[in-house]
């Protein structure tokens, strides 16, 4: 595909209406959005040249990562986040409207993320009835819509309701009330869009391997590299390296530009500690409403 065609197409886990379709559009307001059904091919569209930008949810406020997407990009892609964008989720539950009078459910669909962040709701309302995982949460409602004469609900946003032609049974059905979705923006290149806050608050992400020798004593001095220099994480996580049982790299995030002299200070006595190092590159934050 010629290099300009690729301008302003962006990939989003779809359907229209999913949660990373709204992060998407917040972004990338007058841009083609095109939908994917899974992270994986996603990122690969961006990997592949088929679009310029991939938008995935990467973590929730109440279900932790998206182990899918840390995976993806720490194994499989070489790709930088160029933004992120934090949302609210509220989610609701709907129906066709030929069986918003119905008295039981045979079946709920979502996104499992989504079944997660309601987890206590269908616990206590829909004890017996069966909860199935779906590709989005969009994809579920579009699927309840396409079968009327099932009587099965989708967990999902009002957007997709709307989009669907759903009847909203029950609104706001999420277990906690601060539910909030961080989205990645990814590209080939690691450049950074512009701050839309102006506020200049720059974030990086480092995937970080420890070494491999196993000597005791290693998380400290990873932590004491950032400690000392006065930088600050706002977030760290360890994810399975998949070589063994006990093997972790940690994701890190991190309040500063990666090129700011500390942080270079910091790479280079990670290297000399025996870390490997990826850095994800600097990026700003959209918020939406
Ligand atoms: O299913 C969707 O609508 C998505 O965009 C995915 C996703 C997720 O992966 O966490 C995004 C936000 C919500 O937390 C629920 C589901």
């Amino acid at each position: 595909m010629a290099e300009t065609s690729l301008k302003n197409r962006i990939s989003f886990l779809g359907p229209e209406a999913s949660f990373t379709h709204l992060a998407a559009s917040r972004v990338f307001p007058g841009s083609t959005l095109v939908p994917f059904t899974s992270i994986p091919e996603c990122i690969e569209a961006v990997a592949e040249g088929s679009v310029e930008y991939a938008v995935v949810p990467l973590e929730n406020a109440l279900e932790g990562s998206v182990p899918l997407t840390v995976d993806y990009l720490f194994h499989e892609a070489q790709l930088y986040v160029v933004a992120e964008v934090l949302s609210p989720i509220s989610q609701h539950l709907l129906v066709h409207p030929d069986n918003a009078g119905a008295e039981s459910l045979e079946a709920i669909y979502s996104h499992p993320h989504a079944l997660a962040q309601c987890h206590k709701f269908l616990y206590y309302t829909y004890k017996n009835t069966p909860l199935e995982q779906y590709s989005s949460t969009a994809a579920a409602a579009k699927m309840v819509s396409e079968l009327p004469e099932r009587n099965i609900a989708a967990i999902g946003n009002e957007f997709s309701a709307e989009k669907y032609g759903l009847t909203i049974l029950q609104r706001d059905i999420h277990d906690f009330h601060f539910n909030h979705t961080r989205f990645f923006v990814l590209s080939k290149t690691n450049h950074r869009l512009e701050d839309p806050s102006h506020e200049g608050q720059v974030k990086t992400t480092l995937m970080i391997s420890p070494p491999k020798d196993d000597r005791s004593g290693v998380l400290h001095q990873v932590l004491s590299v950032f400690a000392w220099r006065q930088l600050n994480l706002s977030k760290i996580e360890s994810r399975p390296l998949k070589t063994g049982l006990g093997n972790y790299f940690f994701i890190a995030d991190v309040l500063e530009d990666e090129q700011a002299p500390m942080m270079r200070g910091a790479f280079e006595e990670l290297a000399a500690l025996g870390c490997e190092v990826k850095s994800l590159g600097s990026y700003f934050t959209y918020k939406s409403e």
